[in-house]
């Protein structure tokens, strides 16, 4: 079983309890989330924190002038000879104080969501930063895939439990000042006061492990949900929807899962809010029952006016704070388990490992490539792909690809680029293991225009550009790409040129036919210096005379190159100098088209079969 099954067995199941331990053991993640945090910006995360620390001596200051004033009022009512100075300071004070209390709660409000969009914003970086440096087969895989949406969940999320933990920790001092004071008058109230607030933390706590262990649960199903909402509310989609009258389809899958969901949650939160009241009942027990208390000594004498008010005050602020706290412990917890999904997301490693010291890249590349019994399956499927594959590509070769759909063409192309490795055999460039070359240099050497390229919802500049983004300002570089790809004549009758927006996402976008969005595609590849260049059908919208064009034009530009072609048009094929036939993920003819056609064999039959269509 792989490493990530093993993870997910350990994780909270439908049946499975998650203690209080693993809560936290949670906790453990709070380090690292301050160091990201910290990155965010230490000088926000500084003043945050003093500001905080100022604010939570208020509730007790505040509560102990208003005692002294009550008390002064009292001295005053009895004997009106005393001077009432005093009084009319200690209510300048307490008027300063709810001033400055009331600006530390704004000023603290917005360096929170300051903060929160910052590391929002740095998560979502690191995000794709690490995305980057995967390997292609790792995004095959619905696991990781899960991983991935659960971490993405973090960057809105987190922003929330920085507030939480921020404010746990003001309110964790606030109590502090609170109880020192309440701890003077009696500290038999202190007792009271747990007792009115351990058990609906307790609640808390259980139903926030139940939501969790929900959300976790529905994880794949919600990524269902988020699809068929882009399927059934999207531009690109629109078209099919329509086409096949899909809506209704999408709507009731819709329907199917978000109900499920709902009636869960609204399970849930039944229960949750039931055993809310019942213990939200208990805590009002016990603080009138403190109440009491208080109200009993005043009346004995023991206690002043301001003492009652005091104590009274205290007491009610303490128990909502500290009811805060530990219910805010809950979601902090709760808080910290949805960090280890993004801290298991940033600890997935490449499993291409870069060699120590890597090769340099021939230049020029002197032999070619060499696939010695080359084998791969796909991490998602138990089928060669690929197997027993030898034959070399040699430098300055035209090699085209052939074979029917599924023969295992891409996967081909595929290794040649490094995307992944043979799972089987290997693959030399100039007799050495192409695991020993740089890989970065490997990607600027090797260029590929897949069929299933990219349409960006950008320029057209950048749009070809994508081909060696680091010249993504050299206008003249890209303007070539583009004559060379034939797209130049397309580009100029457009009403922005090379500025002009493609798609339709994006205002003033226009939309290209299938073909002309290849001729821009294809233009990538003149972008790069590429010594080995690949075309995966790239040509496959355009018609039959454009087609022929680009590849003598390609021809042409590639002379002193080394190039693989992929097409399903055989006048397109027959310009290659071999062809290399494929079935089934095996080689089983290689040599030029007129050797192929003397041999009679898979070529010269699927050509015959071609050129019959034509007739
Ligand atoms: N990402 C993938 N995960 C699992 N299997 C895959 C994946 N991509 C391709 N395959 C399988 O590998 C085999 C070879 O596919 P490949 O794309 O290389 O064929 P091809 O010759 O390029 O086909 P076509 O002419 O249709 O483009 C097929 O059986 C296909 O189902």
């Amino acid at each position: 079983m792989s490493a990530q099954m093993n993870a997910r067995r350990k994780r909270p199941g439908k049946d499975e309890e998650l203690t209080f331990k693993e809560r936290l053991a949670a906790l453990r993640n709070l380090p690292a989330f301050f160091r990201m945090v910290w990155q965010t910006s230490p000088g926000l995360t500084i003043a945050n924190t003093l500001l905080r620390v100022a604010q939570s001596a208020m509730p007790l200051s505040l509560l102990y002038v208003g005692k002294l004033i009550i008390d002064q009022v009292v001295l005053l009512s009895k004997d009106a000879s005393h001077s009432a100075t005093w009084l009319w300071e200690l209510v300048a004070i307490e008027f300063a104080l709810a001033i400055v209390s009331d600006a530390l709660s704004r000023a603290i409000s917005l360096l929170d969501g300051l903060l929160g969009d910052l590391f929002a914003n740095h998560t979502s970086i690191k995000i794709m930063e690490h995305a980057a440096r995967l390997d292609l087969d790792q995004f095959e895989d619905a696991e990781f895939y899960d991983k991935l949406e659960r971490a993405r969940q973090q960057t809105s999320g987190r922003t929330v439990l920085l507030a939480q933990v921020l404010s746990q920790v003001q309110d964790v001092i606030t109590v502090a000042f609170l109880a020192a004071g309440l701890m003077i008058f009696n500290p038999w109230l202190i007792l009271l006061l747990l007792l009115a607030v351990v058990p609906a933390f307790l609640n808390e706590s259980h139903f926030n492990d139940l939501y969790y262990k929900l959300a976790w649960g529905q994880t794949s199903d919600r990524r269902e949900l988020d699809y068929i909402r882009y399927l059934g509310a999207s531009d690109e989609t629109a078209k099919e929807v329509k086409v096949f009258d899909l809506s209704n389809f999408l709507i009731d899958r819709f329907r199917a899962i978000s109900d499920k969901f709902y009636t869960d949650k609204k399970t849930l939160q039944v229960r949750d809010s039931i055993w809310g009241t019942v213990f939200a009942f208990v805590g009002a027990a016990g603080y009138y029952a403190a109440y009491v208390i208080i109200i009993l000594q005043t009346i004995r004498g023991r206690l002043s006016i301001g003492d009652l008010a005091f104590l009274a005050g205290s007491f009610r602020q303490l128990r909502t704070t500290f009811q805060g706290i530990l219910i805010r412990f809950s979601s902090v917890t709760q808080g910290a388990l949805y960090l280890r999904d993004l801290f298991e997301y940033f600890e997935i490693q490449p499993k291409m490992v870069a060699v120590a010291r890597p090769r340099p890249f021939p230049r020029p590349i002197q032999t070619g490539f060499t696939f010695e019994d080359v084998g791969f399956k796909y991490v998602n499927s138990d089928k060669w792909a690929i197997r027993h594959l030898s034959f070399t590509l040699h430098a300055g070769e035209k090699l085209a690809l052939v074979g029917e759909n599924g023969a295992g063409k891409t996967t081909l192309v595929k290794l040649l680029s490094r995307l992944y490795d043979p799972v089987e055999g290997r693959i030399l460039l100039d007799g050495v293991d192409l695991r020993e070359y740089d890989i970065n240099e490997l990607r600027t050497q090797v260029g590929v225009i897949f069929q299933d390229y990219q349409r960006y919802q950008m320029t057209v500049s950048q749009n070809i550009a994508v081909g060696k983004i680091t010249e993504s300002h050299n206008q003249p570089m890209i303007e070539e790409a583009a004559r060379q790809s034939l797209a130049y004549p397309l580009i100029e009758k457009m009403p922005h040129g090379f500025d002009q927006m493609l798609g339709r996402r994006f205002s003033q976008g226009v939309e290209l036919s299938g073909g002309e969005w290849q001729k821009i595609a294809l233009a990538r590849a003149y972008m790069k210096d590429a010594q080995l260049l690949i075309l995966d059908e790239p040509t496959s919208a355009l018609d039959a005379r454009a087609e022929y064009n680009v590849f003598l034009h390609f021809a042409e530009l590639t002379r002193d190159k080394t190039a693989v072609l992929i097409s399903h048009r055989f006048s397109t094929v027959r310009m290659a100098n071999r062809i290399l036939v494929l079935e089934r993920g095996s080689l089983v003819e290689i040599g030029s088209h007129q050797e192929l056609l003397d041999k009679k064999g898979r070529y010269a039959e699927l050509f015959e079969l071609q050129a019959a269509g034509y007739k």
